[in-house]
């Protein structure tokens, strides 16, 4: 049959490990799988990279290119003729594709944009909240064992939308396409405006980014998903520039009861565990016959889809599983305490079961909300915290790229009504200074103090 293979990890053992947490009390957190990715490790491969990036610029990353991605760059910046070249050349079905899912991105995104805001605490006493863009970012769009077009659309839009005036994208250039970059990439970044596009992938990117070379201005954040090299290389870089987060591999987490289509179920673990051989595939249900009915699709599935090498390796890994709960409180207990990138929830009441997720890069209802229309064209952002960052952080949007600031102004009898707090609370503190700066105002007589 065209386009089906045989992976031989099948015949070695059942495609996606079982943990049955029904009827134990184990806090979910310590069996739940996930996939190493040790940045601290992949730290030491980084600081070098970082080093000769600073050191030699340009000369640095076209060796580490060269190394890294088997291309010889003449320069790290993308011509503009290449940009131009590669959307007359693409294909028309895509474009319309990236088309509609930037009008649905930007449709969403342009929502999320924030209002500046004054509140009067007292008369003559006002704090405003400005919300302003960051001045440069740079956008990384991945490009190793598959290539992103949609990312492009993902952190352009937001950074957009937020008014970001300078936006560079950076991807790893294609040894297959004469080493450019990704034509579908630079295609993107054509449709949506930006023609600072640079041929550079991995930490060295990110390097780049941060430390400014002589053909890229440095820039004051950093966003964007990538391996464990990009993901090192912002925390090596954090806090000299911006960074939206560390993302690591892709996971999918499905909470499913038996109203649930086993195929559909199956077909979802698949689309995420494509990703790459780390993607996190898991599957939460009470029902043990939709267990097995979907471990039976799985086998069915992995055997015909294209990448099934990778698919198996992923669904097969300690990262992914089918967990068995006793019941839906349970399935919750997990699916909180895993905190998963994208979470779906193939119930009979989707919203209801919903409103009790608290943990979750994004959430996807019924079964006609697949993760992969998300990565796509739902209009949402598909950069989502991993690895259970989502109890603590966002995904990418608007809000990234925007800071806030607080304008404050009082005038003269707004701040004498509120001095004697301030000197009693600075010698509290130990800090008379502060009130002395208060007292200075008023010939050092504070009314009340
Ligand atoms: N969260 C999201 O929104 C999202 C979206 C798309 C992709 N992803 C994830 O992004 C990741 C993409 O990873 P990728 O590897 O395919 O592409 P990538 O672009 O992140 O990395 C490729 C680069 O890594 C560098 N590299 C390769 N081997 C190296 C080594 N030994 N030392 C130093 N640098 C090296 C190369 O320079 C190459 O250009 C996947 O894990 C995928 O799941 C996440
Ligand atoms: N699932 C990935 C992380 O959310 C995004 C993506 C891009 N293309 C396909 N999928
Ligand atoms: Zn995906």
């Amino acid at each position: 049959m065209p386009g089906c293979r045989f992976s031989p990890l099948l015949t070695l053992g059942p495609v996606i490990s079982r943990i049955d947490l029904r009827g134990s009390s184990t806090d979910p957190r310590d069996v739940l799988p996930r996939a190493e990715f040790d940045v601290e490790a992949a730290l030491e491969k980084v600081r070098p990279i970082a080093e000769d990036v600073r050191h030699r610029g340009v000369a640095a990353l076209i060796e580490i290119t060269e190394r890294f991605d088997g291309v010889r760059l003449e320069s790290t910046r993308v011509p503009a003729e290449q940009i131009a070249e590669a959307l007359e050349q693409l294909d028309p079905e895509v474009r319309a594709a990236l088309e509609e899912s930037i009008r649905r991105a930007r449709a969403v995104h342009s929502d999320q944009r924030r209002v500046g805001h004054t509140t009067q605490v007292v008369p003559g006493g006002t704090v405003t909240q400005r919300w302003v863009p960051v001045d440069r970012v740079g956008l990384y769009v991945p490009g190793g064992l598959a290539v992103y077009p949609s990312s492009v659309v993902m952190n352009v839009v937001p950074a957009q939308e937020a008014g970001v005036p300078g936006i560079a994208v950076s991807s790893p250039p294609q040894k297959a396409f004469g080493g450019r970059v990704h034509p579908a990439i630079l295609a993107a970044c054509a449709l949506l405006g930006v023609d600072e596009v640079y041929a550079v992938g991995g930490a060295q990117a990110v390097a780049m980014f941060a430390l400014g070379t002589e053909e890229c201005a440095p820039v004051n954040l950093v966003t964007g998903p990538g391996n464990i090299y990009v993901a090192a290389a912002k925390r090596l870089f954090a806090g000299r520039i911006g960074i939206d987060s560390e993302a690591g591999p892709t996971e999918i987490m499905v909470l499913a009861d038996d109203t649930a289509d086993a195929a559909e179920v199956a077909a979802d673990l698949i689309s995420q565990a494509e990703h790459g051989p780390t993607s996190g595939s898991v599957l939460v249900t009470a029902s043990p016959l939709l267990a097995d009915a979907v471990e039976a699709e799985l086998k069915t599935q992995v055997a015909r889809t294209k990448h099934s090498e990778r698919v198996a390796e992923a669904l097969g890994g300690p990262q992914s599983g089918i967990i068995l709960v006793d019941d839906l409180e349970q399935g919750l207990a997990v699916v909180n305490a895993y905190a998963a990138e994208h979470l779906e929830i193939q119930t009979a009441e989707p919203h209801a079961v919903s409103e009790r997720v608290r943990n979750a890069g994004a959430i996807f209802l019924g079964r006609y909300t697949p993760v992969s229309l998300g990565d796509y064209a739902a209009g949402s952002n598909h950069v989502l915290p991993t690895g259970g960052c989502a109890c603590h952080s966002s995904g990418l949007s608007v809000q990234t790229f925007l800071r806030g600031v607080q304008v404050v102004e009082y005038d003269r009898a707004a701040l004498a009504g509120i001095a004697a707090h301030v000197v009693n609370l600075s010698a509290a503190e130990d800090l008379p200074g502060h009130g002395d700066a208060v007292k200075a105002r008023f010939d050092w007589t504070v009314p009340g103090a």
